[in-house]
């Protein structure tokens, strides 16, 4: 049974992402979702809210960033009854694959899918937990418009509302849904 959204809303979400300070890196306030997945009553919260989003769209597939965008994508799938597919870091997928690279604010990355993970014309969901720069949003959207698929809208937990990440998105025609919004990504001085 679903969780009814107006039961519990994206506030108490807000309230279980854990701050970081100086991680990965010097400098960084790193977010951390993983106290929502681990408590039940968060973790259907979090899915659930999705659910109810979606479930009367025509959604034909769910990509996920890796890595807590398979957690909570493939998650959503399956309550929508719908495939799920691995959007991975690069060297890690074994069949055919288009690759793109992007910036982080920690580090440079690069994204894989399948080249035959969705059909030309399917409309996807794309799923990560966190939209900083949206760097890593952005590679995701290319690789499925590279397989001449439509992202439909781009999915995350949060959204930094002072990086430009979510505008960047928007202007590239993906609508971006996030669930929460927080401002500052940087630690403290030590
Ligand atoms: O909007 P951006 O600036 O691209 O940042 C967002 C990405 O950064 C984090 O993952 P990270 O790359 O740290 O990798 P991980 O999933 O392996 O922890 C997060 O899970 C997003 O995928
Ligand atoms: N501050 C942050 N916390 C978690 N994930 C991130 N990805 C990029 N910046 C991040």
């Amino acid at each position: 049974m679903l969780i009814h959204p107006e039961v519990f809303d994206a506030e108490t979400l807000a309230q279980n992402i854990r701050k970081v300070p100086h991680w990965p890196k010097q400098g960084i306030l790193f977010h951390d979702i993983t106290p929502i997945l681990q408590d039940p009553k968060h973790f259907r919260l979090l899915v659930d809210l999705l659910v109810y989003r979606y479930m009367s769209e025509k959604i034909d597939v769910v990509a996920g960033l890796d890595a807590r965008g398979f957690i909570i994508g493939a998650a959503l799938a399956y309550q929508l009854n719908v495939g799920f597919v691995p959007i991975r870091k690069k060297g890690k997928l074994p069949f055919d694959t288009v690759s793109e690279s992007y910036a982080l604010e920690y580090g440079e990355a690069c994204v894989e899918i399948h080249t035959d993970a969705v059909k030309p014309g399917a409309r996807v969901l794309l799923v990560d937990d966190l939209v900083a720069t949206g760097g890593t949003m952005q590679a995701g959207i290319n690789l499925i418009r590279r397989l001449d698929a439509e992202v439909v809208e781009a999915v995350s937990v949060l959204e930094f509302s002072d990086l430009p990440g979510g505008q960047l998105i928007r202007e590239a025609g993906v609508p971006l849904f996030s669930l929460c919004q927080s401002e500052g990504d940087m630690a403290p001085e030590a």
